[in-house]
């Protein structure tokens, strides 16, 4: 099989979300390509995790469609896997049976496989409360993992680790998406984090979809001039767009900028 035949299409098409009377995502359109990653970055509050509650199927549309592989999105899709800030792992079951809630028809061997995959087999007889949060996250990965999903979603997964751990992961992520072929939406704070995982970085603001750019770069990724380019560029679109934090004649970055939104 190659790498990019397992992952599903996915079709978001003018989908508002409503809470109360008030719009959180305004008619988003939004296409992803079988196997493709595609990260969402954008200000606290924009919308988000809010777009991938709906593909997850945890939250409903007030209007719009959205199609995995032209079916029109019912509920949680079986091919579909979510993966959060928190581990959420069952203190309660060691780590090989944690892995197994997220096999399909609960196999240990798709388990213990899915564990390898994560660099963690020899933890498969531990409880989750001994390890630590990079290996709990690479569990949750793991369970992700169990359930061959088609399409993985991503809700800020890294965001509770220090930086190497998180960059560690990051490649890890990447690798297994190469070799999976699984299609993913990763929701992000971290530009750097979207220039390194993404086919293609989509702005949110205020509940709208303002800027869509493929990342033109080689895999795997390496921290280079070019990968500085695409972080610069799109860190300065975000921040040049509040003018509270760009205000007219002060420049929006500063030499010791963080590429943290
Ligand atoms: N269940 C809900 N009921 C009411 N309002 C909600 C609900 N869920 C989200 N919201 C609101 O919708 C808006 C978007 O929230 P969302 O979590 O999608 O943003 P986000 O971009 O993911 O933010 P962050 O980066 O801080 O996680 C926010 O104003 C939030 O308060």
């Amino acid at each position: 099989m190659s790498a990019r035949q397992g992952g599903i299409r996915l079709n978001i098409r003018r989908v508002t979300k409503q809470f109360g009377d008030r719009a959180v995502l305004k008619e988003i359109t939004l296409d992803l390509n079988a196997g493709e990653f595609v990260a969402v970055v954008g200000r606290s509050g924009c919308g988000k995790s809010t777009l991938l509650r709906l593909v997850g199927g945890l939250e409903k549309a007030n209007e719009g469609t959205m199609l995995l592989d032209g079916r029109e999105l019912e509920g949680i899709d079986p091919d579909t896997r979510l993966l959060f800030q928190e581990a959420r792992l069952l203190p309660w079951k060691k780590v090989l049976a944690n892995v197994q809630i997220g096999a399909k028809t609960g196999e240990r061997a798709k388990a213990r496989e899915a564990l390898r995959l994560v660099g963690l087999e020899e933890r498969a007889d531990e409880w989750p409360g001994v390890l630590s949060g990079g290996q709990k996250q690479r569990i949750a990965l793991a369970r992700a993992l169990a359930g061959a999903p088609r399409l993985l979603l991503l809700d800020e997964p890294l965001g509770a680790l220090d930086a190497l751990t998180r960059i560690e992961m990051q490649r890890l992520l990447e690798r297994l998406w190469l070799e999976q072929g699984f299609s993913a939406v990763l929701v992000t704070h971290d530009v750097s984090e979207a220039v390194a995982l993404a086919d293609r970085v989509v702005l949110i603001e205020d509940g709208a979809v303002t800027l869509n750019i493929p990342i033109s770069l080689a895999r795997p990724r390496e921290r280079d001039s070019g990968f500085a380019y695409y972080e610069k560029m799109i860190l300065d679109r975000v921040m040049g767009s509040d003018p509270e934090r760009a205000p007219s004649g002060v420049p929006a970055l500063r030499p010791d900028y963080s590429f943290t939104i």
